[in-house]
Formats: C-alpha cells, sequence, structure tokens
C-alpha cells in the first residue's frame, strides 16, 4: 500500500489515464495502481523546471509537510517517487472535480445554506487541523477546492504548491522595515488570514460573488480595508452573522475555526457534522 515505506514506487505500477483539468494543475493524469486498482490522480513534474524556479526546496518542505497531514478534507499525498527527468505526486482523486465548476453551473451561480453550510464546516475543519500541525493555508478559495464523489471538500492546495507567490514574499522577508505589527508581534500572525478567507468563501457560496469585487485592483483593496460589505436580500441573519465574525478587519478579533464550526448558521444547516 501506500504508506510502506520500503515499497519503492515507480512509473510502471501505474496505467495512465486521461489528462486531468485543463492543464490548470500542471500535468497531473487520472491513473490507477495496477496492483491494487485504486485511482489517484498523479502529478508530473519536470526536474528541469523545478531546478529553474530553484523550488526543489520547497517541493521537498511540502512533501514533508503533506505526508503528515492526513485529514478527510484534505488532499491527500499518497507517495511519491522520481526518475531522471520528472517527481511524480500520487495525490488523493476526488471524483467531482473543481468545486468552482459547480459553483459557477449552480442556479444563480450559487449555492443554497445547506450546501454552503456543508463545505463551509469542512473547509473550516481542515483549516483547524491545519493551524494545529502548525500549518496555514494563505490561499482558500473556491479554486482550490475539490470534491469528492460523495460530495466532501477537499482541500488541494496548490497554495502549498509553486504557484502561490511565495517567492515575492521570501524576498519581501529580506527586510524588516516592511514588517506589520501583527507580524513583529505574534508568530502565528497568519493563521487568522485563513478565518477572514473562511468568511470570504462562505459569502462567495451564498452570493455567487465574492463581497469586495470590483473592476480595479485599487478599489478592491479599497473596499477590503474598508469593510464594504453588503448582503443580499436572500441572505438569512445567521449567514450574516456567521460572515461579519470572520469578515473582522483585526486578525485577532475574528471568529475562531470552533466556534465557527459551532455557530447558529451551521447548526441550523449542516447536521452530518461531527
Ligand atoms: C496535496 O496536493 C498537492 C501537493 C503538492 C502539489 C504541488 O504541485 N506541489 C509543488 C509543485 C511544484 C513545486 C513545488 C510544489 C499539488 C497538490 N495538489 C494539486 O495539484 C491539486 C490538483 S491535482 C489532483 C487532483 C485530484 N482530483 C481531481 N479531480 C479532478 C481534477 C483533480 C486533480
Amino acid at each position: 500500500a501506500f504508506n510502506n515505506p520500503n515499497y519503492k514506487w515507480s512509473l510502471d505500477d501505474f496505467e495512465l489515464g486521461k489528462r486531468l483539468g485543463r492543464g490548470k494543475f500542471g500535468r497531473v493524469f487520472l491513473a490507477r495502481d495496477r496492483r491494487s486498482g485504486f485511482v489517484v490522480a498523479l502529478k508530473t513534474l519536470l526536474k528541469k523546471e523545478i531546478v529553474l524556479g530553484r523550488v526543489e526546496r520547497q517541493v521537498l518542505r511540502e512533501i514533508e509537510i503533506q505526508s503528515h497531514l492526513k485529514h478527510p478534507n484534505i488532499l491527500q499525498l499518497l507517495c511519491w517517487f522520481h526518475d531522471s527527468h520528472r517527481i511524480y505526486l500520487v495525490l488523493e482523486y476526488a471524483g467531482k472535480g473543481e468545486l468552482y465548476n459547480h459553483l459557477k453551473n449552480a442556479t444563480n451561480s450559487r449555492f443554497d445554506n445547506l450546501v454552503s453550510a456543508k463545505y463551509v464546516y469542512q473547509v473550516a475543519d481542515a483549516l483547524d487541523y491545519c493551524h494545529q500541525n502548525q500549518v496555514i493555508h494563505r490561499d482558500i478559495k473556491p479554486e482550490n477546492l475539490l470534491l469528492t464523489i460523495n460530495d466532501d471538500v477537499k482541500l488541494a492546495d496548490f497554495g502549498w504548491s509553486v504557484h502561490s507567490p511565495s517567492m515575492k514574499r521570501n524576498t519581501m522577508c529580506g527586510t524588516l522595515d516592511y514588517l506589520p505589527p501583527e507580524m513583529v508581534d505574534s508568530k502565528d500572525y497568519r493563521h487568522q488570514v485563513d478565518n477572514w478567507c473562511l468568511g470570504i468563501l462562505c459569502y462567495e457560496f451564498l452570493h455567487g460573488y465574492p463581497p469586495f469585487e470590483a473592476n480595479e485592483a485599487e478599489e478592491t483593496y479599497k473596499r477590503i480595508r474598508m469593510r464594504d460589505l453588503h448582503f443580499g436580500e436572500h441572505i438569512s441573519d445567521n449567514a450574516k452573522d456567521f460572515i461579519s465574525n470572520l469578515v473582522v478587519i483585526k486578525g485577532d478579533k475574528r471568529m475562531s475555526l470552533k466556534e465557527a464550526m459551532k455557530h447558529p448558521w451551521i447548526m441550523e444547516n449542516y447536521v452530518n457534522r461531527k
């Protein structure tokens, strides 16, 4: 099985299937483990690109992080191997694909309270697990979520991949002058970022668009700083309260993930919670 540390995996163990996604995930293929018949997503990374992108350390750090994270709502890295040209990541396969597509194809491009509360609860549970393992997601949005055949959410975590603007952040952190107070004061300053993003995610599920959307980036920044938050007529008071307690300017004033998972809006709309 995948967690047998002694077994040396190779491409020959897999029967390759169709290409997944429109190349959005890099080169990811549907694949089947020949012996167990287990269906996986096989992601291939060109070593040349990794070396050129100077991200080999990041890949290894990520593989290190991912291999310790095991949660029903986090896409699992089952195993990995490499050959002369490529690194291969064997990932769980989420049978219903990108949640983003389901949101866009839903009636009025939005989910109802029942669907939204289930997905928001599962993301909150996954994020809480990440934070307990000193991992911060940083990039929660519909595009980074996948759906299983049982309609459960999987944090697919492109955020941990090279696509995240980590290079800029690294150079930025070179100088202390730019550090905001929250980065100077508490070492875990960023985990509250995920709480804010959960609120934005919930808003977008229920409306079909994010709260601070604007044509110009500058306008969006202004709306975020002003917390220019308006709710549609169809939004319930509990949903407004849920979102309003996460989308809070001061990080340490945001509702915690554990509180979010027990909020009245979740309690009245998601009965299968843990
Ligand atoms: C734990 O997950 C990951 C771990 C690491 C990386 C990664 O690329 N790391 C990296 C790359 C280069 C430099 C440094 C680091 C990516 C993922 N995850 C995905 O890429 C999700 C979509 S691929 C899977 C998948 C499943 N199920 C589906 N159903 C439909 C499409 C689909 C697609």
